[in-house]
């Protein structure tokens, strides 16, 4: 693990500069966004020897004053450069804002889901409550929503989740399934789309897979496994993971939880371990798949799960988050388990857990 904050790294003037960023924080952010949604952006890279304000204007139809402002804010956001000619050029940071698929996936997901919630930060921080959540719905949690969001919004919500699971399954199966592991039968809890089953069905020709999750989640994965065909292999058991009365089915030899402790508190991580070692047969083994703040190979992945984490706060349940890895294993070992594999470094940010209930 690399510690990537035991040092200061920035001279003062830098660190001036940079805490300017952080206080126009809100402005920053939308003038990106716009300067990539109004196509402003896209018709500047399209004039590899630079454009002019009136050339912009005359191929994005934005205004010409709301296309200045725009342009000038970019310019020390560092998105664009201009030239003495007031021709404008591209710059590295717009190319990303533009083009990274991360970082469109992220920006998109701020906007549809984050960005009026976070207003109710400091509520959240006091109360414990996802005091945001109301500017996306009246439910108790995001997940009780997301079969109700609006599209736009569940679009974001979905494509953010998705993102990284997608790059994480195709490389993760080979762990899960491997012919020691000996399962035949696997639970999963938080099945969210199905697409984990999917993925699952087709890699292990006997594998049978129970999903779990929330009812109008549970409904949307059970509409994808019947248009797919896969009804004979898997099957539902909708339920609040939340409620300590639910107990999961029994008979297991794996129970699998991709991105979805993080779902919940420490309290909670460990009420729902508990009942995963009910579900388990003698042999078997819970497979946690989570991104770690601490466990990043790159400074920016560990920013990118560390700000993220905030709309736990803010905005999806008021009580979970990102986990420090130390923080998340603590709770798995006060749960009676142990940690017998880890495999980091899968895909975008994800570490695999393997856990066997303490004899
Ligand atoms: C962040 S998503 C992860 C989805 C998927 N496992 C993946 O890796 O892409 C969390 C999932 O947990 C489900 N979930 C959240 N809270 C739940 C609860 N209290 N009971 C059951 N499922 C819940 C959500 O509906 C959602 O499908």
């Amino acid at each position: 693990m690399t510690n990537f904050y035991a040092k200061d790294k920035r001279s003062a003037i830098d660190a001036k500069h940079h805490a300017q960023v952080i206080a126009h924080g809100p402005i920053v952010f939308q003038v990106a966004r716009l300067l990539r949604d109004k196509g402003i952006l896209k018709v500047i890279e399209n004039h590899k020897t630079g454009i002019n304000l009136a050339g912009i204007v005359e191929q994005t139809k934005v205004p010409e004053y709301g296309t200045r402002v725009l342009l000038e804010a970019g310019l020390g956001m560092e998105m664009v450069t201009v030239d003495e000619d007031g021709k404008y050029y591209l710059a590295k940071t717009g190319y990303f804002i533009l083009h990274d698929p991360l970082t469109n996936v992220n920006m998109n997901f701020v906007q549809d889901i984050c960005y009026k919630g976070l207003f109710h930060l400091e509520e959240a921080i006091d109360t414990g409550k996802p005091a945001g959540l109301k500017e996306l719905g009246s439910w108790n949690t995001v997940y009780e929503g997301l079969s109700q969001l609006q599209p736009q919004q569940q679009k974001s919500w979905f494509e953010y989740d998705h993102f990284f699971s997608d790059i994480a399954f195709p490389l993760v199966l080979k762990h899960i399934y491997k012919p020691e592991n000996h399962i035949k039968k696997l639970l999963e809890i938080g099945g969210n789309t199905g697409k984990w089953a999917l993925a699952s069905t087709k890699f292990d020709q006997d594998v049978r897979i129970t999903i779990v999750d929330l009812p109008g989640q549970a409904a949307m994965a059970r509409k994808n496994i019947e248009n797919l065909g896969l009804t004979e292999r898997v099957d539902f058991y909708p339920a609040n993971v939340l409620d300590e009365s639910v107990q999961f089915p029994p008979g297991y030899d794996a129970v699998w939880m991709s991105q979805f402790l993080d779902c919940f508190s420490e309290d909670e991580i460990i009420s729902i371990m508990e009942r995963c070692g009910q579900a388990l047969n003698g042999e078997g083994a819970i497979y946690i798949l989570e991104a770690f703040w601490d466990n990043q190979r790159f400074e920016t992945a560990a920013f990118c799960i560390q700000q993220l984490s905030i709309y736990f706060t803010a905005i999806a349940n008021g009580n979970s988050q990102m986990y420090d890895s130390r923080v998340f294993k603590k709770a798995i070992d006060r749960a009676g388990f142990d940690i017998v594999e880890e495999i980091s470094g899968i895909g975008l940010s994800h570490t695999l857990l393997k856990c066997k209930k303490r004899k």
